[in-house]
C-alpha cells in the first residue's frame, strides 16, 4: 500500500496517497484503450453499489442493526448537469478509511496483475482486450476527470465517514468526514467531452437506456429523478396557442429497472405465465415456448440456468451465420447475448440465460472460448437439455410425449448433428431418435424400440437410408429383408447418412446400413440358401465378367446378389463408404469429395438377368440395368437422354 503523506495548505486530516504502480498503469490502460467502451462505467458502478448491498444483506443476516432502520436497499443514479457530475448512490456496506485505501487504491485480484504483466505494448491499446478483466470501479475514469468517492460503513458512527479523491493518475486523497446515511456515493465529475454532444452522460434518458440495456435484472431498484411533462402556462388571455413544454425534474425518485430477475428467484415461486413473459422478452418470439428447464447448478462452477426450447424451428436454422447462443449475465449484471460458447452448436435453437458468480465481469468471446469453467456450463448445458428430452419422450403421460414429437418434427434433425459434435453424449442423443421402418410409417421408433422387435437371432440393427420414405420403401435393397419378414429403419432425413458415420452401435448392438458392405444375415441365413448363392455365384460368372468389361469405369465391381427379389440389379457401396447420393450433395455444398464408384449387384433369379448371356444387345442391356438400378437408389443419371435412347431402343425390339 502507498505511503501517505500530508497534502500542503489544505484540511490537516487529509491525506494523499500514490496508487500502487499496478493501479496507475491500468488506470492509463483504461483511459486510454476503453475511451470506446465508455458505457461500461454505468455497468461497472451499477454492479459494485449491488455487491456493496448484496454483502451488507449478508453481514445483516448476522446483526440485524446493521440496516440502522434502513433496510430498503437501492440504488440511485442522480445527474447533476450544472456541475457536470454523475453520482452513483447506494445503501450498501459502505467503506471506512482504510477500506477506501485498500479497495480502490490497489488491484485485489492476482489474476489481473498476471495478465497485465503479461499484456505486450501493442495489446496495452486494444481495448476488447483491456475490458477482459476487471476494471471495476476504475472504468468511471474513462469519462471522469476527477472521481470522488464518499462513504461511511455500516454499523459505525457518522464521524468515520471517509471522502477519497483522485483525478486517476498518480495518486489519491483521503479525508474523514461525517455521513450520516450508510453506504456510498461516487461521483463522477465529466470530462468536457463526456458531458457534451453525442457522449453527452449528462443525459438522463441515455442513463436510462444503459441501466435497462445491462443492468434491468439487478434485483435491486434502481432509481433516478422523475421527469414529468409540464405543458407551457400560457399567460395571455387573447392567445391560446399551444407553445410547447418541456421536461421538468421532480423531487420524486422513480424506479427505473425491473428490479427482478426472473432467474434468481426460486422455480417454486414462479408461475408459468411468469416463464411464458420472460420468454418472450428475451426471444421477441410471439408463441410461447414449448418446454423450459430452470435449475441451480452447484459443482466445480456454480451458475443459474434458464434454458427454454421454442415451439418452431427459425428460419435459420440451417444457415450459417445463424445468431444462437445463450444470455449470459455474471452475478446479475448482464455481460452479452448470443453467448455461443455456452451451448453445442446441436443445440443452438435452445433460449434462456445463464447467470454465473464464477466468471469475471469483463469476460468477452475469446475468453469464453478458452475458459475451462465456461466449458464446465456448456457440458451442464447439453446434459440438462438432454434429459429434459428424454423425459419428454419417455414419459407415460400423452400430453408430454406430443411435446416431444412437436419438438422432433421441428429439430429431430438438428439433435442429429450432436452425434459428430458431441461424443460424449452419443448414447443420450441416439436414444432421442426416431424413425420410421419398413413396417412402421410414422417418425416414431426409437432403436430401443426396434431392438425390443428385433427377431430371434437377429444381430444387427439394419437401416436404410433414402431421399424419402416412398424411395426408401421401394428400395431394391430391402427386398431380401421384406421376404424374411425383418424390419428395416427407413431413415429419410439429409443428415441421415453423414450422422450414422459416428454412431456404428446402439447399446451394444451393431448398426448396419444395408446398402453398403455386404449383407450379413448371419443366423437368420440358413445353410440352403448360403450354398444356392455360391453355386449362382459360379453359373452367372461369365455375365458377370462380361458385364464388368461393359461397364467399365462406372462400376468399381459387379457381383452376385444375395439381397435381391423382385429387381434386377442395385448398387452398393463398401462398408465406410459414401453412398453416390452423399457424394453429390458435398459435392453441391462446394467441398471437395473424391468420386468413389459403386460396386453393381446381379440378381441371378431374375429373367433380365437371365436373358443378358445371350443378349445381342448385351452393352446396351448392360448399360440400362445401371442406370436403373442408380435411379432405383435415388440418383441422378449422367446422361439422362442416352439412357432413354436405349431404352426405346430395346423397347422397339
Ligand atoms: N459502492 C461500493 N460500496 C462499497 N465498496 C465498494 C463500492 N465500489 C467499490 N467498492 C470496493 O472497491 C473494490 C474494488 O472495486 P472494483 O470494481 O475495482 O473491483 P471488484 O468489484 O472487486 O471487481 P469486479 O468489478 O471486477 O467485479 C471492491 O471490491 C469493493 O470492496
Amino acid at each position: 500500500m502507498s505511503e501517505a503523506t500530508q497534502a500542503e495548505g489544505l484540511n490537516p486530516e487529509l491525506k494523499k496517497h500514490t496508487f500502487e504502480a499496478e493501479v496507475a498503469q491500468l488506470l492509463h490502460l483504461v483511459t486510454h484503450s476503453l475511451y470506446s467502451n465508455a458505457d461500461i462505467f454505468v455497468r461497472e458502478l451499477v454492479s459494485n453499489a449491488s455487491d456493496a448491498c448484496d454483502k451488507l444483506r449478508f453481514e445483516a443476516t448476522n446483526d440485524d442493526s446493521l440496516y440502522e432502520d434502513d433496510g430498503e436497499l437501492k440504488i440511485r443514479i442522480a445527474v447533476d448537469e450544472d456541475a457536470k457530475t454523475i453520482t452513483f448512490t447506494d445503501n450498501g456496506i459502505g467503506m471506512n478509511e482504510t477500506d477506501a485505501i485498500e479497495n480502490l487504491g490497489t488491484i485485489a485480484k492476482s489474476g489481473t496483475k498476471a495478465f497485465l504483466d503479461k499484456l505486450s505494448e501493442s495489446q496495452k491499446q486494444d481495448g476488447q482486450l483491456i475490458g477482459q478483466f476487471g476494471v471495476g470501479f476504475y472504468s468511471g475514469f474513462i469519462v471522469a476527470d476527477t472521481i470522488s468517492v464518499e462513504s461511511r460503513k455500516a454499523g459505525e458512527p457518522a464521524d468515520k465517514g471517509v471522502r477519497w479523491v483522485s483525478d486517476g493518475t498518480g495518486s489519491f486523497t483521503v479525508e474523514p468526514i461525517t455521513k450520516d446515511t450508510r453506504g456510498t456515493a461516487i461521483t463522477l465529475h465529466l470530462k468536457e467531452e463526456y458531458s457534451e454532444g453525442e457522449d453527452n452522460y449528462l443525459d438522463r434518458s441515455k442513463i436510462k437506456r444503459l441501466v435497462n440495456k445491462y443492468s434491468d435484472h439487478i434485483s435491486l431498484p434502481i432509481q433516478m429523478r422523475k421527469e414529468i411533462w409540464q405543458e407551457d402556462v400560457v399567460d395571455d388571455e387573447n392567445d391560446d396557442t399551444p407553445t410547447g413544454g418541456e421536461m421538468v425534474l421532480t423531487d420524486e425518485w422513480e424506479t427505473i429497472n425491473k428490479a427482478s430477475a426472473l432467474w434468481t428467484r426460486s422455480s417454486s415461486e414462479i408461475d408459468d405465465d411468469e416463464y411464458v413473459d420472460f420468454y418472450k422478452n428475451i426471444t421477441y418470439d410471439m408463441d410461447a415456448p414449448l418446454t423450459w428447464t430452470h435449475n441451480r447448478v452447484e459443482g466445480r462452477v456454480q451458475y443459474t440456468q434458464l434454458l427454454y426450447i421454442p415451439k418452431k424451428a427459425p428460419m435459420d436454422l440451417y444457415t450459417r451465420e445463424q445468431q444462437h447462443g445463450l444470455k449470459l449475465y455474471v452475478k446479475r449484471v448482464f455481460i452479452m447475448d448470443d453467448a455461443e460458447q455456452l451451448l453445442p452448436m446441436y443445440l443452438r435453437f435452445v433460449k434462456g440465460v445463464i447467470d454465473s458468480a464464477d466468471l469475471p465481469l469483463n469476460v468477452s468471446r475469446e475468453l469464453l472460448q478458452e475458459s475451462r469453467d465456461v466449458k464446465s456450463i456448456r457440458d451442464g448445458n447439453a446434459r440438462r437439455i438432454l434429459t429434459l428430452l428424454a423425459s419428454l419422450a419417455n414419459s407415460e403421460d400423452s400430453d408430454k410425449q406430443e411435446k416431444f414429437a412437436q419438438f422432433y418434427a421441428e429439430f429431430g434433425d438438428v439433435i442429429k448433428e450432436g452425434l459428430g459434435e458431441d461424443a460424449g453424449n452419443k448414447e443420450r442423443i441416439a436414444k432421442l431418435l426416431r424413425y420410421a421402418t419398413s413396417t412402421q410409417d410414422g417418425l416414431e421408433t426409437s432403436f430401443e424400440d426396434y431392438k425390443a422387435r428385433m427377431k430371434e437371432g437377429q444381430k444387427a440393427i439394419y437401416y436404410l437410408t433414402a431421399d424419402n420414405l416412398a424411395a426408401a420403401k421401394n428400395s431394391p435393397q430391402l427386398e431380401l429383408f421384406k421376404k424374411k419378414g425383418i424390419e428395416v429403419i427407413l431413415m429419410t432425413s439429409r443428415v441421415d447418412e453423414w450422422a450414422m458415420n459416428f454412431l456404428t452401435s446402439f447399446d451394444e448392438t451393431p448398426l448396419q446400413n444395408i446398402a453398403k458392405g455386404a449383407v450379413d444375415l448371419g443366423d437368420l441365413q440358413d445353410e440352403a440358401e448360403k450354398a444356392e448363392a455360391e453355386k449362382a455365384e459360379e453359373t452367372l460368372k461369365p455375365v458377370v465378367d462380361k458385364l464388368k468389361t461393359a461397364l467399365g469405369e462406372r462400376a468399381k465391381d459387379v457381383k452376385v446378389s444375395t439381397r435381391l427379389v423382385d429387381s434386377p440389379a442395385c448398387l452398393v457401396v463398401g462398408e465406410g463408404e459414401l453412398s453416390p447420393q452423399m457424394i453429390q450433395m458435398l459435392q453441391q455444398m462446394g467441398q471437395d469429395v473424391p468420386a468413389s464408384k459403386p460396386t453393381l449387384e446381379v440378381n441371378p433369379d431374375h429373367p433380365l438377368i437371365k436373358k443378358l448371356e445371350s443378349s445381342e444387345q448385351f452393352d446396351d442391356l448392360a448399360q440400362v440395368i445401371f442406370d436403373q438400378a442408380l435411379l432405383a437408389d435415388g440418383g441422378q443419371l449422367e446422361d439422362p437422354a442416352a439412357y432413354l435412347k436405349r431404352v426405346n431402343e430395346l423397347l422397339m425390339r
